[in-house]
C-alpha cells in the first residue's frame, strides 16, 4: 500500500493539462472489441483502471500496439474467447469497474460474454440490472451463478426499450450490444453525458447507424459489421473540476489548458455558485489566486445545496471536491449525494482536520464555511475512493503542517502521476 506524504499550505502557481477522460477510456477501449479492424486511440490517460483494462484486452487475444505517448493501435482480429473461462481473467476482471462494458461488444461480435462482479469504488449499492435487463431485451439470455454474469444471444434483434435509470455504464453496454444487432433498437432514458457521445460517434465512425446522439433517446439502425477508425478522448472533467476546487481551496493561481469548456456542461457553474471566480480565456479556464469566495444563495434567499443528478445534471463523481472546496468558502452548503449511499463517509477526517461539516445522513452533508478563519490541520487519514482521495489531498494541500495519505492506489485509479503535476507548479507531495 503506497502513501502521500504533503506538506500543506503552499500556494500554486502555474498550468495543468488534463488528462484524457478516465470513465470516456473504459468505454471507448471496450469498444474495439466490435471490430476485427485496428483502432487507434489518442489521449488515453496512463492510469490504473485503464492500464489494467489494456492489459486485459492484451490478455484476451487483441493486439495492442503503444504508437504515441498517449496513443495505442488494438485489433481484435484473434480473441481468444477461452480466455473467459480462466481464473486470470476472473481476478484482472474484477479489479475494475469498466470491465463490465466488455460484455455489450462480446455479446454483439461473439454471440455471448462473460464477466465477474465488476469492482470500481466501493461507494454504495451499484446495481447492473439495466446492463442485463437492456441485453434481455436485445433477446440475449442471462444467467448469474453467484461469481459469474454470462450473456448469450445468437440472434440479437432490435426492439423498444425504455432503460429502469440512465445508467451511464448500462447505456454503453446496451449500446454496443446493439450496433450490430438485427434490425433498429430504440434506446429511451439513455444516459447521454459528452462520454456516451463520445462512444457514439467513435461507433458512427465505424459504420454503425446511432442518431439520438446527445439525447436520452438513441435510435440505432443494426449493422452487419463494423470497421476500424481513429479516435481521441476528450479531457477528463472530472479532473478539471478537481482541480477548480484545488486553486480555491490552496489560493493558487492555476491555468487549466485546453479543457473543451462547451463540453462541461454546468460543472464551471456549479464551482462559480460557491463563489469561485473564473475566466474562459480561449479553451483555457484561469482561476485567479482568491483568499475570500462567498457560497451563493439561492434567488429566494435560502441555503445553497449542490446535489447530483444523470447528465446534463451535476456528476456525483465531484461532489466530494464540492463538498471539500466549501470548507474553505464562507458560507453554508448543503451537499446532497442522491446517488451513492456510501460517499460522504470520509468527511469524519475532514472534520479531524478541522472543517466545520455535519453528516446529517450517509447523503447529505453541511459545510459551514471556515472563510479562511483558520487553517485546516494535517493529519494521517486513508483513501477510501478515488474522489475521496483526491478531496482528501486538496485539504491537505490546504492544511497547515504535514499529511500522509493512505491507500493512493485509490486516488492512482483516476489521476495520472498527480504527485509530479501538482509538484510541478509548487506542490510539496513524497510519494512514500
Ligand atoms: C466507469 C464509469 O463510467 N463510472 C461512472 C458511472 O458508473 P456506473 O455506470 O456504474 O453508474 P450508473 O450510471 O449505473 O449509476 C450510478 C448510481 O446512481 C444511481 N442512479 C443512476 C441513474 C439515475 O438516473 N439515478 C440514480 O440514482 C444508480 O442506481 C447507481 O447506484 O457513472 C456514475 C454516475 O455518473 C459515475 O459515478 C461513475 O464514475
Ligand atoms: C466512481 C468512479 O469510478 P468507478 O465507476 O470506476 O468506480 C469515479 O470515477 O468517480
Amino acid at each position: 500500500m503506497a502513501s502521500f506524504k504533503i506538506t500543506g499550505g503552499r500556494q500554486l502557481k502555474g498550468e495543468l493539462v488534463p488528462q484524457g477522460a478516465k470513465n470516456e477510456a473504459l468505454q471507448i477501449l471496450c469498444a474495439v472489441l466490435l471490430t476485427s479492424e485496428p483502432v487507434t486511440i489518442h489521449n488515453i490517460p496512463n492510469i490504473r483502471d485503464v492500464n489494467q483494462l489494456i492489459d486485459l484486452l492484451g490478455d484476451m487475444g487483441v493486439w495492442v500496439t503503444r504508437t504515441g505517448e498517449s496513443s495505442y493501435r488494438f485489433q481484435a482480429s484473434d480473441v481468444n474467447l477461452d480466455y473467459l473461462e480462466t481464473d486470470a481473467f476472473k481476478r484482472k476482471a474484477a479489479a475494475l469497474r469498466g470491465s463490465v462494458m466488455l460484455l455489450g461488444p462480446m455479446l454483439a461480435r461473439f454471440k455471448k460474454g462473460r464477466i465477474p462482479r465488476p469492482g470500481g469504488d466501493k461507494i454504495g449499492r451499484r446495481r447492473l440490472d439495466t446492463h442485463f435487463l437492456g441485453f434481455e431485451k436485445l433477446g440475449a439470455e442471462f444467467h448469474f451463478d453467484g461469481d459469474f454474469y454470462r450473456v448469450e444471444g445468437e440472434h440479437l434483434k432490435g426492439t423498444y426499450m425504455l432503460l429502469d435509470e440512465a445508467s451511464v455504464t448500462g447505456t454503453a453496454n446496451v449500446l454496443m450490444a446493439a450496433v450490430m444487432a438485427e434490425g433498429t433498437t430504440t434506446i429511451y432514458n439513455a444516459a447521454c453525458e459528452p462520454y456516451l457521445q463520445q462512444l457514439s460517434k467513435m461507433l458512427n465512425a465505424m459504420g454503425a447507424k446511432i442518431s439520438g446522439v446527445g439525447s436520452n433517446l438513441l435510435t440505432i439502425e443494426g449493422v452487419s459489421e463494423l470497421h476500424g477508425t481513429d479516435h481521441t478522448m476528450l479531457p477528463d472533467m472530472i479532473e478539471i473540476g478537481s482541480f477548480i476546487g484545488l486553486a480555491a481551496m490552496t489560493q493558487s493561481e492555476i491555468t487549466i489548458k485546453n479543457c473543451r469548456i462547451p463540453e462541461l456542461g454546468i460543472i464551471p457553474d456549479v464551482f462559480k455558485r460557491l463563489g469561485i471566480q473564473m475566466e474562459f480565456r480561449g479553451d483555457d479556464i484561469y482561476i485567479p489566486s482568491q483568499d475570500r469566495y462567498q457560497v451563493d444563495t439561492f434567488l429566494d434567499g435560502g441555503m445553497m445545496t449542490i446535489s447530483d443528478a444523470p447528465w446534463p445534471g451535476f456528476t456525483p463523481d465531484l461532489l466530494s471536491i464540492v463538498l471539500v472546496t466549501a470548507i474553505q468558502a464562507q458560507g453554508t452548503v448543503l451537499v446532497h449525494q442522491k446517488m451513492f449511499e456510501s460517499r460522504l463517509f470520509f468527511v469524519d477526517k475532514l472534520i479531524e482536520m478541522g472543517a466545520q461539516i455535519i453528516l446529517c445522513d450517509p447523503h447529505r452533508a453541511t459545510v459551514v464555511g471556515l472563510g479562511r478563519q483558520q487553517q485546516l490541520r494535517g493529519i494521517r487519514m486513508t483513501s477510501p475512493d478515488i474522489r475521496a482521495g483526491v478531496s482528501l489531498l486538496i485539504a491537505a494541500l490546504s492544511a497547515s503542517g504535514s499529511s500522509i495519505i493512505d491507500n493512493i492506489e485509490q486516488i492512482d485509479r483516476g489521476y495520472q502521476n498527480i504527485d509530479t503535476r501538482l509538484n510541478a507548479i509548487g506542490a510539496e507531495i513524497v510519494r512514500l
